[in-house]
């Protein structure tokens, strides 16, 4: 591996005689792990065909093996789990997003964090996933799709505009900022190509601006985490150190009130700072938290947990209530009614969903975007303006007299939330993903859930013993 000359003077400077060991660090293989999905699997993760070894700082995460190819299986399509690099996990799990919370992940794509917030959720509350380039913010909506988040918006929004659109808004907020990637090196030749030390300077001002935007957005008495992965203390420590200088009303939480300590985690360090800061600020550094990948199994984060003063306040609920539901939902509310059942013995995150939209009167949370048809999240809110791909779970779509459901509901849902559902087995489910069709009971019509293993894959139709496939062309993969 080629690391840039002035990358290896400056960590030199940085790190002294712990340097070597850094540096040797680049030999070993790079860190691969899976977290699993709570909004999709809750059997025991051992179940789970893969080498899997516990990452200590996510209770979802896992170490895998990338040779064992968890990202090529029907149970990866089904959303049982995400891949992820261990060490970015520590990021939502130091945001600790609790059911019922108002929380932005701001730069969002392709999803990592807020799928793994989104689990934290548990199907309550509101996720608002944002990402400035159109194709990321596809990607993203995509793998909020299929790991069947179904409280979550969707949109491509420049943090200035958002901040705008929502002042003083979320209860939590993510930063995962965009950065000179030096924790990348391991895994990205490009982020070794593109890095130099301007980078890293153009990337702190960005981060400003960033921070800037969040703190509009974040109500009194809320949380922020920010998160970089890279190691340069312009955008780690120092970036804090300035936010606090400039936001009084701003302070850091410790890592170690959040996280285990005895598994390689570090605090982050007052002597990589820039320039001077009051003593006020400067104890407040070790709070943040540094993963090194000399020091655990992974590619190296940096985050800080930043508190702002003040008292949460609850988004209140949608107010305007129609009492009856209008014509052009008759076709989806039949099919919902027809085809899903309510369990008051389950308490997942999916039949907390089902049960809210089957009993929702407040048909105002049903909205047609053109012929698409979304159930929107509870709180009263207005996405008037913004650029938004997913406006909450999308149910499905107005045809020529009838009612097409999607994709994304079928994700969200678990077969024993619905009336109709056909269990495949790994042929079969592959089948499937390719765009196949499958052969099924004869005695089952119209619309059935495709599961495998337990996790919804899509939908499919059936007669007379055939289900034809509704998997979306664009998701089709031959595995
Ligand atoms: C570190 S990545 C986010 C990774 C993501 N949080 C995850 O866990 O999957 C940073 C993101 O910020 C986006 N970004 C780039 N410039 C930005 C800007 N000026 N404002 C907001 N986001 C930006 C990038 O496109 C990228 O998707």
């Amino acid at each position: 591996m080629n690391l840039p000359q002035d990358f290896i003077t400056r960590m030199q400077e940085l790190l002294k005689e712990e340097f070597d060991s850094f540096l040797s660090g680049y030999q070993n293989t790079k860190s691969y792990g899976l977290r699993v999905n709570p909004l999709k699997y809750n059997k025991d993760p051992k179940a789970l065909p893969f080498t899997l070894t516990p990452v200590p700082w996510a209770k979802e995460g896992f170490y895998a093996v990338f040779e064992e190819h968890p990202g090529r299986h029907p149970l990866h399509e089904s959303g049982a789990y995400y891949i992820q690099e261990p060490s970015a996990m520590s990021v939502a799990s130091l945001l600790q997003a609790e059911p019922g919370d108002i929380v932005c992940d701001l730069c969002a794509a392709p999803g990592g964090k807020s799928t793994q917030i989104a689990g934290h959720l548990a199907g309550k509350g509101m996720l608002l996933s944002n990402e400035i380039y159109p194709a990321r913010a596809k990607i993203l909506s995509q793998n909020i799709e299929r790991l069947g988040v179904g409280n979550s918006v969707v949109c491509n929004e420049s943090p200035d505009r958002l901040a705008d659109h929502f002042p003083l808004f979320f209860q939590k907020i993510v930063v995962d900022a965009p950065c000179s990637g030096e924790g990348m090196f391991r895994k990205d030749e490009i982020a070794i190509k593109e890095w130099s030390l301007n980078q890293v300077q153009v990337c702190r001002k960005r981060q400003e601006m960033i921070l800037e935007c969040a703190d509009r957005m974040l109500q009194p008495g809320g949380v922020m985490v920010y998160s970089t992965c890279t190691f340069a203390p312009e955008e780690d420590e120092d970036i804090i150190a300035w936010f606090l200088e400039n936001h009084p009303d701003y302070m850091v939480e410790d890592w170690k009130e959040y996280l285990p300590d005895n598994c390689g985690l570090e605090s982050g360090r007052t002597a990589f700072l820039c320039k001077e800061y009051d003593d006020s600020i400067l104890r407040q550094i070790p709070n943040t938290l540094r993963l090194w990948p000399h020091k655990l199994s992974g590619e190296g984060h940096f985050a800080a947990r930043l508190r702002k003063k003040g008292t949460i306040t609850d988004i209140p609920d949608k107010k305007r209530q129609r009492k009856k539901a209008p014509k052009e939902l008759a076709d989806c509310l039949a099919f919902l009614n027809d085809s899903l059942i309510v369990s008051d013995q389950e308490d997942s995150a999916s039949a907390g969903i089902v049960k809210d939209m089957l009993s929702c009167t407040d048909y105002n949370r049903f909205r047609f975007f053109g012929d698409a048809l979304y159930f929107l999240p509870e709180k009263s809110f207005s996405l008037d303006t913004l650029k938004v791909l997913r406006a909450g779970l999308h149910l499905g779509t107005r045809k020529k007299n009838r009612f097409e459901p999607a994709h994304a509901l079928a994700m969200m849902l678990q077969e024993n939330l619905v009336k109709q559902s056909h269990c495949c087995t790994e042929a079969e489910a592959t089948a499937y993903l390719h765009g196949e069709t499958i052969p099924c009971d004869a005695s089952m019509k119209s619309w059935t859930l495709v599961t495998y293993q337990g996790v919804s894959l899509g939908w499919g139709k059936a007669q007379n013993g055939i289900l034809k496939n509704h998997y979306p062309k664009g998701l089709r993969i031959f595995l």
